[in-house]
C-alpha cells in the first residue's frame, strides 16, 4: 500500500484518484462537523460549494426533511439552520435529517474529489475508524487535506500525522515526504496537540472569534467509531452502505 497526502485540493489530478481509497481532511471543522452530525443520527450530508446552490437545492425538497448548513467567514449563513459549529449537530436537532452543507474549505475539497469511487472523511475525531478502514480495504490511499483558503493548514496535516501513525501501527506501507512530513511534525506532540495546532492560522482565527469549545471538541482524538462515505455526492455511515 502507497500513501501520498496532498496538503490541498488544489494540486489534485482528479485521474490519480481512480481506484485509490481517498481521505477527505477538514478537521477545523467540516469533517469533524459531518462526522459529528453521523453519529448523532442524520440520515445524510449533501455537500455544496456555493450558498445560492444549497438554498436552489432545497426548493425541491420538504422543509420537515432537511437542514440547510454552513458557514461563510466561519459563521453561519444567513437563514441556515445550522453553523459549522459541531456542537449544534446535537441528535434532537439532526436525527434522521438530510443535512444540505456548505463551507469555506471543506465542501470544496469534497466536491474536487467527488468523481472518485472510494471517498471517506476523516478527522481527529475519527482517525482510528479511519486507519483501520484504510487497513482493511488495502488499497494505495491519498490523503486529501482541504487546507484553509487554498493553503497547507496545519490542523489538517497534524491530523493526517495522526492517521498516519495509526495505519503504521496496523500495517507496513510506503509513503510520499509530505505523508511523513505530517507523522514527523505530529509525533512530537502526540500526547498534547494544542501545543503544535495552537501556531496554525485557522486555529488562531477561531480562538479570535471566540470558538475556544468548537476547537476542544474537534481536537479530541477518537471521540467516535465511525467513516464518513461520500457516494454519488451524498454523505452517509460507511458501516450503513
Ligand atoms: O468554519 C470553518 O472553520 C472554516 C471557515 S474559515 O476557514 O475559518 O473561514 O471552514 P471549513 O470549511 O470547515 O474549513
Ligand atoms: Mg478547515
Amino acid at each position: 500500500m502507497f500513501l501520498q497526502t496532498f496538503e490541498t485540493y488544489n494540486s489534485i489530478n482528479e485521474r490519480e484518484l481512480k481506484d485509490k481509497n481517498v481521505v477527505v481532511i477538514d478537521t477545523l471543522r467540516a469533517t469533524s462537523v459531518i462526522t459529528t452530525a453521523l453519529y448523532n443520527g442524520a440520515k445524510e450530508i449533501i455537500p455544496v460549494s456555493e450558498v445560492e446552490e444549497a438554498i436552489e437545492l432545497v426548493k425541491s425538497l420538504d422543509k420537515k426533511t432537511y437542514l440547510l448548513a454552513g458557514e461563510r467567514n466561519s459563521t453561519k449563513i444567513e437563514g441556515f439552520d445550522l453553523s459549522n459549529s459541531p456542537l449544534e449537530y446535537t441528535r434532537e436537532k439532526v436525527e434522521n435529517k438530510t443535512i444540505i452543507f456548505t463551507t469555506t474549505n471543506g465542501t470544496k475539497a469534497l466536491k474536487k474529489v467527488s468523481l472518485a469511487d472510494n471517498v471517506i472523511l476523516g478527522c481527529l475525531l475519527n482517525a482510528s475508524a479511519v486507519a483501520d478502514y484504510i487497513f482493511k480495504e488495502g488499497k494505495d490511499t491519498i490523503i486529501v487535506c482541504a487546507g484553509t483558503e487554498g493553503k497547507f493548514s496545519f490542523d489538517d496535516i497534524i491530523t493526517a500525522g495522526v492517521i498516519y501513525k495509526k495505519l503504521s501501527d496496523l500495517m507496513e506501507f510506503e509513503s510520499d515526504d509530505l505523508s511523513k512530513a505530517s507523522y514527523f511534525l505530529y509525533k512530537p506532540y502526540e500526547e498534547n496537540l494544542y501545543e503544535v495546532m495552537k501556531h496554525g492560522y485557522h486555529f488562531k482565527r477561531l480562538k479570535e472569534l471566540g470558538y475556544d469549545e468548537d476547537i476542544d471538541f474537534c481536537l479530541t482524538v477518537d471521540k467516535f467509531c465511525i467513516v464518513p462515505k461520500l457516494i454519488n455526492g451524498v454523505i452517509r455511515k460507511s458501516e450503513d452502505l
